[in-house]
């Protein structure tokens, strides 16, 4: 008797894995976002943050037989953590932070097996935004692109035009670390090309 394929509920609400998982070959038989306290603990690293979410969220779905598999995608600069903008106000404050530096994006995965274990990858991408000017900032936040996202940008829009370097995962930054992911799933058994 053959094993029987692995099932996989995505613990996201987010569009954007479901896109990234989909390049990947791979339809969730479910979608069941989790809903978690997002707050960081005081001083934790923003590594240990975003893994610890990516857990969290995979945690708080009841798989039943499938395994959930869960994203937490985290801006940084140096130890400090960025807000995820959901007002002009946070957006622009990131900008204006990330404006002419460098800064990492933490993209941690985590899979849930229905026996319990959990298995986690964590990718680190570095970016630079150019110096931005008071006009540029204004037409991002116009723009409205910022909305929901981790340190007030989103790369997959114009925000890449006003980043000349990048070092790492693209998919990390938009929200599902596609090397990451398919290793993940490999492991757990599930067939990918
Ligand atoms: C930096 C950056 C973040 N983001 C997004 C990815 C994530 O969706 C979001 C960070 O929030 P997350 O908490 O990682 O995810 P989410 O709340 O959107 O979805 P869920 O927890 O249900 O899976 O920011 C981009 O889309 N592009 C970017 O360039």
């Amino acid at each position: 008797m053959s094993t029987p394929a692995p099932t996989l509920i995505l613990a996201s609400a987010s569009p954007r894995r479901r896109e990234l998982l989909a390049r990947l070959g791979v339809e969730p038989d479910a979608i069941a976002p989790a809903d978690i306290d997002e707050s960081p603990r005081k001083g934790e690293l923003p590594r240990n943050y975003a893994t610890r979410m990516a857990r969290e969220k995979a945690a708080a779905v009841d798989g039943g037989n499938a395994h959930v598999l869960a994203g937490d995608t985290v801006v940084a600069c140096g130890r400090r953590i960025l807000p995820k903008a959901e007002d002009q106000a946070t957006a622009r404050r990131c900008l204006e932070l990330l404006s002419g530096r460098r800064h990492r994006v933490l993209s941690a995965i985590a899979l849930a097996a229905p026996d319990g274990s959990m298995r986690e990858r964590l990718s680190e991408t570095q970016l630079k935004f150019k110096r931005l000017s008071a006009e540029e900032i204004d037409a991002y936040i116009a723009s409205g692109e910022w909305e929901g996202k981790a340190g007030g940008y989103a790369i997959q829009g114009m925000a890449e035009a006003l980043i000349p370097w990048i070092q790492g995962s693209h998919s990390g930054v938009v929200g599902l670390p596609l090397f990451e992911t398919r290793a993940l799933l490999k492991a757990a058994g599930f067939t990918l090309g």
